[in-house]
């Protein structure tokens, strides 16, 4: 038997970092995807005792004999449930450290391990002890702002949940998963996320499931029907960083100038209520004139995510390149370097700022913003 699923990256309009600390943010699903192809093996078959995990873009193979999970990861029947989404013990958590380890990841490929861990506890969740090949294969660049652990996350428990279900309707090719569904793997994302990221806010997850564009807040969506276009340039620095450690820096931030902070997380949140309410309305406002506010919603926004002190020099060039060309940008996702957004308003011709933009090293693309969520095919 074999399940296939997929799921989106993400760009943050507005509200990142903010979001993890209660703020409002804005945020749509992008047309690049991470795959996951399940395939449980025949009893008869060779392999049938082992769990296989295939990176395939980056030519690497992870695997575990089935008694050697058994052997080193806790299990308990009794709070252990693919229903009941639950977080991975500190326990559960060393253990599959050691399985990891185990592994000898390279040097230069370290980053992985927290992907890796996560794929160990999802996997033996959602599924048990069960022999399995996974693999994995994505358009999107790893940690860089655009939402790959999160698309790894929902395309990997898509895939689990999917495996597990009764229904099965073949040959049909993508197809969305049911509410039900949909709500559960998400649940068990937010925990891959846990891992990954250490205090997620959810939104990365939520628009992977979900698709389209939304507003988040504390865990509540509301879905956006944008009544404007919305163009956006992705500039990659290619400066790696990593989100859990610049999540971490924010709260500690936080903890030191609790009353500053708060004030920037409340603005914050304003920006993005406005944000959400300029690309929803549909007052006689003309379009030239609310890209004019998203445009300097994006640039206040910036701002208060450099004082946060998760800007880079590398997002600085980005900005300022892109302002001699009289267009606005601002990071996305956690910052420290990954991706910049810069706002295309109609008519924009966008070939001398790529130009200038990728002499200086970096990598621009435009994505398809809003598109579909996780989806399965069997
Ligand atoms: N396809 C994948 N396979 C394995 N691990 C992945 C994959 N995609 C993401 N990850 C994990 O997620 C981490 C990147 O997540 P993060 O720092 O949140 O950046 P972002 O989500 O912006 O790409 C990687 O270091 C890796 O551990
Ligand atoms: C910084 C944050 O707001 C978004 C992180 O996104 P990414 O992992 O950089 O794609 C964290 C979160 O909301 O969980
Ligand atoms: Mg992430």
């Amino acid at each position: 038997m074999e399940v296939k699923a997929r799921a989106p990256g993400k760009i943050i309009l507005a509200g990142e970092h903010a979001v993890v600390h209660g703020s409002t943010a804005v945020a749509a699903a992008i047309d690049l995807y991470t795959y996951v192809t399940l395939r449980l093996p025949l009893q008869s078959a060779e392999n049938n005792d082992r769990l296989t995990l295939q990176l395939k873009d980056l030519s690497l193979e992870f695997s575990w004999s089935i008694s050697r999970l058994k052997e080193v990861i806790p299990y308990d029947s009794s709070t252990s449930s693919p229903s009941t989404p639950a977080s991975c013990s500190g326990e559960t958590l060393k253990s599959i450290a050691v399985l990891v380890e185990e592994q000898n990841i390279p040097e230069e490929k370290i980053w992985l391990s927290s992907g890796i861990s996560t794929f160990l506890c999802l996997y033996t969740s959602i599924r048990g002890f069960n022999p399995a090949t996974v693999i994995i294969t994505t358009e999107l660049p790893y940690g860089s702002g655009l939402g790959s652990s999160a698309a790894f996350c929902v395309a990997l428990t898509s895939a689990l949940i999917a495996s597990s279900s009764s229904d099965k309707t073949h040959g049909e090719g993508w197809t969305s998963l049911d509410e039900t569904n949909l709500e559960l793997l998400n649940k068990w994302a937010f925990e891959g996320e846990k891992i990954i990221h250490g205090k997620p806010s959810g939104i990365d997850n939520t628009v992977s499931a979900y698709g389209n564009m939304i507003k988040f807040c504390s865990g509540e969506i509301t879905r956006l029907q944008s009544n404007m276009p919305l163009r956006m340039l992705i500039t990659n620095t290619k400066v790696g960083r990593n989100t859990k450690a610049l999540v971490s820096g924010v709260s500690e931030r936080t903890v030191r100038h609790p009353d500053a902070m708060n004030s920037v997380f409340n603005a914050v949140d304003s920006i993005s209520k406005e944000l959400a309410a300029i690309i929803q309305s549909k007052d006689e406002i003309s379009v030239a004139e609310k890209e004019e506010s998203v445009k300097e919603l994006m640039e206040i926004n910036q701002g208060l995510l450099q004082s946060m002190g998760v800007s880079h020099s590398s997002i600085d060039t980005v900005i300022r390149t892109t302002l001699k060309h009289k267009l606005t940008s601002k990071l996305t996702g956690a910052g420290g370097g990954g991706c910049v957004l810069t706002l295309l308003p109609t008519g924009t011709v966008v070939d001398k700022v790529v130009e200038e933009l990728e002499s200086s090293g970096f990598q621009c693309f435009t994505a398809l913003i809003g598109g579909n969520g996780a989806e399965i095919c069997f």
